[in-house]
């Protein structure tokens, strides 16, 4: 297979940020798909399988120091097996986090170096504006520019004022109603699918994303949840991450569907997502309303008159809360780390002193 680099989104940019990687004779590939840490890279010598290095494990401080889908890595090939190690990350341009499902507060890349995130949100009984506005706070904080689709328009009585409704939410993000089965509201797509750009596509599972993906690849790339695999619940979604790039050359990340998408430090995206209701704020008659009794309330107004409603600034002061509690936990799980280490490196030095010469 003929590579070049730019296929990816290679620019002279990242070749600059690459200089020191290339002095140490590695060479550069963009993480297509991780399975149990173990990664398929898109590299000049074809894929390859690559495993992080034991050095940047030891110095991988969580789960976000290791590579993710989208990640451009420094490695070296070992063309006998196809394999690869790679040892460093490029510094990531963009990166939609979230905190990882589980007990431990840690924070998960699901995919980086995006350019645009296409939040995809069904028009069936799954429509729910506050779960928008979760992706969409998350969205913001990546660094990439969100657009909404609203998929499965064919099952929607009236498409035009469910658009209305989340334009109304999504303050100057564009809104697309598409359906992929009857091929409907796809030509505006076009407008960020760029040869070398990425786009990567979040919603929840059963949105439509790997439909869509494989209907503008043109053929079947990704499964589907129409295909019947035979596990408990009759139907296969979307286990893996996986970049694509599109016969036009756009590239492309499907994730997931996630059950639950929880905050990861996202205070500016919040910001930004909730510009309208910080502006309330500000206006204020007291720098430190608590938009209570106090006189003067600009929010309290705007909810007294409609022009923001109850849900919305319910979510807001949610989405914050949440974002505040995880902050805290995550300190105080940076602080044991932080401890667990330190003890490991003492014990290695109490070793090597006492150990006999
Ligand atoms: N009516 C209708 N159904 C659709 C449309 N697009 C996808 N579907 C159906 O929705 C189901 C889920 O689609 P997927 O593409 O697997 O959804 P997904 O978002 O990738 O789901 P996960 O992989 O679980 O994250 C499948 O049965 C699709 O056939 C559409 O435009 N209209
Ligand atoms: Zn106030």
């Amino acid at each position: 297979m003929e590579w070049k680099p730019e296929w990816w989104g290679w620019d002279d940019a990242l070749e600059a940020e690459f200089a020191p990687y290339r002095e140490h004779g590695y060479e550069p590939g963009r993480v297509t798909l991780e399975h149990k840490r173990l990664y398929r890279i898109v590299t000049a010598a074809g894929e390859l399988l690559g495993e992080v290095s034991g050095k940047l494990m030891h110095q991988a401080a969580g789960r976000a120091d290791y590579p993710a889908v989208g990640d451009w890595v420094a490695l070296q090939p070992r063309l006998s097996d196809g394999r690869a190690i790679i040892h460093g990350l490029v510094p990531r341009r963009s990166k939609f986090s979230r905190r990882a499902a589980g007990p431990a507060v840690e924070e998960q890349i699901v995919a980086a170096n995006v350019d645009t995130v296409f939040l995809v949100h069904a028009l069936n009984q799954d429509y729910n504006l506050r779960r928008l506005e979760r992706y969409l706070t998350l969205a913001y904080e990546s660094g990439a520019s969100p657009v909404i689709l609203l998929s499965k328009a064919d099952l929607c009585e009236d498409v035009e004022a469910r658009t209305a409704e989340v334009e109304s939410i999504a303050l100057g993000v564009p809104v697309h109603a598409v359906s992929t089965l009857l091929g409907e509201g796809l030509d505006p797509l076009a407008a960020y699918l760029h040869p070398g750009k990425t786009v990567a596509l979040l919603g929840s599972s059963g949105a439509g994303k790997s439909t869509l993906v494989n209907r503008l690849y043109g053929s079947e790339v990704l499964r589907t949840g129409g295909i019947r695999e035979g596990d408990d619940r009759g139907r296969h979604t979307t286990t893996h991450r996986e970049l694509i790039r599109l016969p036009e050359g756009a590239l492309l990340i499907d994730t997931p569907g996630m059950r639950e998408l929880q905050m990861w430090d996202a205070d500016a995206g919040l910001g930004t997502a909730f510009g309208d209701v910080e502006e309330l704020a500000q206006a204020c008659r007291f720098g430190d309303c608590g938009h209570g009794s106090e006189p003067g309330c600009a929010v309290r107004a705007a909810l007294e008159d409609g022009t923001l409603t109850a849900a919305r600034y319910q979510n807001y002061l949610k989405l914050q809360k949440e974002l505040a509690f995880e902050a805290r936990k995550a300190d105080s799980s940076l602080a044991r780390a932080e401890k667990d280490r330190w003890k490991k490196i003492h014990s290695g030095l109490k070793n090597q002193i006492k150990r006999p010469r």
